[in-house]
């Protein structure tokens, strides 16, 4: 088996703020021979409805990621040693036709799920989500979605179409993408064109945490509930980086106020190392909006817990061979 290799194209001991910037300094995915998980840009925005420039999210969040270590304390992984994880570079997809660009996202991401890797995509915007829940409900059957976001995105259209930023999850239920018996959001908040929103998204099927429950009963509550929920189903983790307070990630489309703390969603995130994560995404990062990569670097942190996550779980592609997956203890929550 190819041994674990991490950016062999440079030069050793060139300094992490130096060199090409692929997710975390990862190598790209021709310089390895077998990925376990793909990072695929997806810059992409023509979905929005509000602040636009989420297109330039890829590139913000790799350069964001560049001071990521090997080693995660928190769940005991150096988990680039424990799966290979390669960075795919973008997918051409283009800002005029809104429908093409879609169709070329699933493609790619098709044959990447096909080739065997998992993907963790950054985009763009979270329009994004529907053609690669298509991808990966077409490998893995309907999957279990763990939601992240201060919006549902489950409304009927937004501004006369119906495929936008607001709209994937509903898409995505509506073409059966979707396990309901196991899907959630997290983070919901901020006000509502109706009071039948939340009543429209509960007859879908979704149970949601919202900002103010997790203000309210914790994160350790809230975890319980994201694996009593989710159990050992496969699931999609979806997180749209507006689920966090504007002072935590200033730099996206549609900000509310009263989010989680980047520390909240970390915490959180980390629960899913005992789940079945197949892939997931971050969107909605606009760094026009962003100051000193604190949004940027709140997304790189939260795709290295997601990728932790899958190298420690029992169902992650254990790369090497015979050793054992440790589940680790429960994380000591506050
Ligand atoms: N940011 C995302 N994903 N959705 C926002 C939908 C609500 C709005 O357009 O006002
Ligand atoms: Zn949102
Ligand atoms: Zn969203």
């Amino acid at each position: 088996m190819p041994p674990i290799q991490s950016s062999p194209g440079e030069p050793a001991g060139l300094p992490r703020y130096a060199g090409l910037g692929t997710f975390a300094k990862l190598p790209r995915l021709d310089e390895v021979s077998q990925t376990d998980v793909a990072i695929l840009g997806v810059p992409f925005d023509s979905g929005v409805s509000y602040r636009p420039g989420a297109r330039f999210g890829p590139n913000h969040i790799r350069e964001s990621s560049r001071l990521l270590r090997p080693y995660n304390p928190e769940l005991a992984v150096a988990p680039f040693q424990r799966l290979q994880v390669a960075d795919a570079g973008d997918v051409a997809a283009g800002p005029y036709d809104l429908p093409a660009a879609l169709a070329v996202v699933e493609r790619q991401a098709r044959d990447l799920l096909d080739g065997g890797a998992r993907l963790l995509t950054i985009g763009g915007d979270h329009t994004i989500s529907l053609p690669l829940l298509r991808a990966v409900a077409a490998v893995h059957g309907p999957v279990a979605v763990a939601h992240f976001d201060a919006h549902l995105d489950t409304w009927e259209g937004s501004y006369g179409t119906v495929f936008n930023h607001a709209t994937p999850f509903r898409r995505a239920v509506e073409e059966g993408l979707i396990d309901m018996e196991a899907s959630i959001h997290v983070g919901v908040r901020g006000p509502l064109p109706a009071d039948t929103d939340l009543e429209d998204d509960r007859r879908l099927g979704f149970t949601v945490i919202t900002a103010t429950d997790l203000e309210m009963e914790g994160v350790r509550t809230a975890g319980e509930r994201l694996r009593a929920r989710i159990g050992d189903r496969p699931v999609y983790v979806s997180v749209d980086i507006d689920v966090l307070d504007p002072a935590f990630a200033p730099g996206t489309g549609t900000p509310e106020a009263g989010g989680l703390t980047s520390r909240e969603l970390l915490v959180l995130l980390r629960e899913f190392r005992s789940m079945n994560v197949v892939s997931g995404d971050i969107v909605e990062v606009a760094p026009a909006y962003d100051h000193a990569q604190i949004t940027g670097i709140a997304a790189a942190h939260t795709g290295y817990e997601i990728l932790s996550t899958m190298a420690v779980s029992p169902y992650g592609a254990e790369r090497l061979p015979g050793a054992a997956v440790p589940v680790p203890a429960p994380v000591a929550t506050p």
